[in-house]
């Protein structure tokens, strides 16, 4: 039975968010249930689940676009969100720029979108046309427009879909750093397992329920997860120990020295594609650099170009 939903009340200390037994229940069915989970400044909690786990409903139970039917979530006084859905509705045939998308769901001025589309790597694109936007220049967008807005939290509903691999790197680098020089949460869906590890404080691993929790490294180790994510939980491991080196959003890349090149060291530690392999460096990865410089619409990625406009537009409480 559905109990309704609490009045929020601050929570105590440095907490965002949290959620209480968090439910929401539809159709007869709960979608997702005694979601307990909350967020300090700085810190960074990943969704991880299999499709249909109930991540995105747990998001938006966090920025308030769903409220629980039962348990309770309570958000800071004042608590500003920055909140990238997995989904945005569009209507694709209007001309809409970069800049008035940055400005549909929040007052911002120039200087504002400039600064917030330079951090994300694409201040030329300010006066470009959405609809002709790359996947992964979209997610930048989107993802500027969440920054904009200065959170103390952002939510970030598969912040890389559709981005390929060098500038999924580059923007999970860029979602480290801008929690290091802002100090804000963040709450972060992400089916990129490896990538995640590095970036993460807690890991919650959704499958209806909470089904583990913890650091990267003890959900990686849990026997649950495992049963969740058979194969993949094997090779997270590997990856953690060998990321030294971050992609920046530029395509360059920066060493744990701290020096920056234009591609990476023959020893760097070894990056897995989508399916875990490892590959080898100076081969398809300096080919996804070289493209990344220069033809950024002829990434290996492009194909989910369509598949990610289709997927999101804009959501009017972002
Ligand atoms: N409004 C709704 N009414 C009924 N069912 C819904 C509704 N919204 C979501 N669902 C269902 O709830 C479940 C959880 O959806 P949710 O989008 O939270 O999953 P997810 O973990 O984010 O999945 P994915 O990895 O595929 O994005 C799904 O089975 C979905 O079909």
């Amino acid at each position: 039975m559905a109990m309704s939903n609490r009045v929020a009340t601050a929570p105590g200390g440095d907490q965002l968010v949290s959620l209480n037994g968090a439910g929401i229940r539809r159709d007869g069915r709960w979608l997702v249930r005694g979601v307990d989970l909350s967020i300090i400044r700085g810190e960074v909690v990943t969704l991880i689940g299999p499709n249909g786990a109930g991540k995105s409903t747990t998001a938006k139970m966090a920025v308030g676009v769903l409220k629980a039917d039962e348990g309770s979530v309570v958000r800071k006084n004042g608590l500003r969100i920055g909140y990238v859905p997995q989904k945005l509705s569009i209507d694709w045939t209007m001309p809409l720029s970069v800049r008035r998308l940055m400005r549909l769901t929040s007052p911002l001025d120039n200087k504002d979108i400039l600064s917030a589309l330079e951090a994300t790597g694409i201040p030329h694109l300010i006066d470009a046309e959405v609809r002709h936007l790359s996947g992964g220049e979209f997610q930048r967008a989107l993802l500027a427009r969440a920054i904009a807005r200065k959170p103390d939290l952002l939510v970030l509903d598969e912040p890389v879909q559709g981005v390929d691999f060098a500038g999924e790197a580059a923007l999970y680098a860029l979602i480290r750093e801008i929690r290091h020089s802002t100090g804000c949460g963040i709450l972060m869906i992400s089916h990129d397992l490896h990538m995640v590890m590095a970036g993460t404080d807690t890991v919650i691993c959704l499958n209806g329920h909470v089904c583990c929790r913890g650091t990267p490294e003890t959900v990686s180790q849990s026997a649950d997860y495992a049963k969740l994510f058979g194969g993949a939980s094997q090779q997270l491991a590997v990856y953690s120990h060998h990321h030294d080196h971050t992609h920046l959003p530029d395509g360059r890349v920066q060493h744990k020295d701290g020096s920056v090149t234009d591609h990476c060291h023959p020893d760097d530690g070894h990056h897995h594609d989508h399916n875990g392999h490892a590959h080898s460096h100076g081969e398809d990865h300096h080919h996804d650099h070289d493209h990344h410089h220069d033809h950024p619409h002829e990434h290996a990625g492009h194909h989910h170009h369509a598949d990610a406009h289709e997927k999101t537009g804009v959501n009017s409480r972002a």
